[in-house]
């Protein structure tokens, strides 16, 4: 279904007043501030969930990439608990990676869980550490507390995200790997400030194709604005992509001025063996 971007945007706005119209609570908002995109929702489904969860989201990008938000997943005061734990226990630390070649600070700390017997973890060059689930019961708490909100799915890996502030980001990309399979669930839980989650579509493969490095970084950076899809992630909050979305979309948290305080993220991934 093609639209243009008058009637996404009222599409849009139609999705948001169903979701806050179906909110157990009317002090639930959807956070999801979706901008116009240059994907096509065909459907929103909202699924109402019990004492805690609030309301569930989805969002079809079209050709099979779909996105999930659950803006409060975790209460309030036991999501703090989580974060003053993982800002003090967890080993963070801030690797040089190579991209394009270059060496780069990553622009944000971070750490690696993973189960026993994975193959390792491999990303611009660099080779984190994997820690046990068993050194850090509460991460743990909220592998359970992410199965329990979505039945059905699996996850033995983890990625940890800090961001310092808002000069900490992580740039646009997708987690397309081969370890992950073709179609992989990717769970990401925020604690602490709040921060934007972009998305835009990947340029197509035509696009895609060999050509100068001076033409490819134009096509990187060609998509304007109007071409991303939003959401603010809140603290406590839950977003979910899957299917091909990570084959079809790149995403990423920009630095932001406004962002004075530290943000963790926890990306649950499944490693198929
Ligand atoms: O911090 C986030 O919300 C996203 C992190 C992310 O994309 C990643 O770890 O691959
Ligand atoms: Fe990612």
């Amino acid at each position: 279904m093609m639209m243009n971007n008058k009637s996404l945007r009222l599409l849009l706005q139609r999705q948001r007043q169903r979701s806050l119209s179906s909110s157990s609570s009317s002090s639930v908002s959807d956070e999801s501030s979706s901008k116009e995109a240059i994907f096509h929702p065909t459907e929103t489904e909202n699924v109402k969930r019990g004492a805690i969860g609030g309301t569930m989201t989805t969002f079809d990008l079209g050709n099979g990439s779909e996105v999930v938000h659950l803006p409060r997943f975790l209460p309030r005061d036991r999501a703090w608990d989580w974060f003053h734990y993982m800002d003090k226990h967890i080993p963070w630390s801030r690797p040089t990676l190579t991209i394009y070649g270059r060496p780069l600070l990553q622009p944000r700390d971070s750490c690696y869980i993973a189960s026993e017997g994975l193959p390792q973890l491999s990303y611009s060059g660099h080779k984190p550490h994997a820690y046990s689930w068993d050194d850090f019961p509460p991460l743990k708490d909220i592998l359970h507390e992410v199965h329990r909100a979505l039945p059905g799915s699996r996850f033995n890996s983890l990625v940890l995200n800090r961001y310092k502030g808002g000069n900490d980001y992580v740039s646009w990309h997708s987690d397309e790997e081969t370890a992950y399979g073709l179609t992989p669930e990717i769970a990401s839980v925020t604690f602490g400030c709040e921060r934007e989650f972009l998305l835009k579509k990947k340029p197509s493969r035509k696009a895609r194709g060999p050509r100068d490095e001076t033409t490819r970084k134009r096509l990187r950076t060609s998509t304007s604005k109007d071409d991303q899809l939003s959401f603010t992630l809140k603290h406590g909050s839950l977003l979910v992509m899957r299917g091909y979305t990570q084959r079809d979309w790149l995403h990423s948290v920009p630095k932001r001025a406004r962002a004075m305080s530290t943000r963790i993220n926890l990306t649950f991934r499944c490693i198929l063996q």
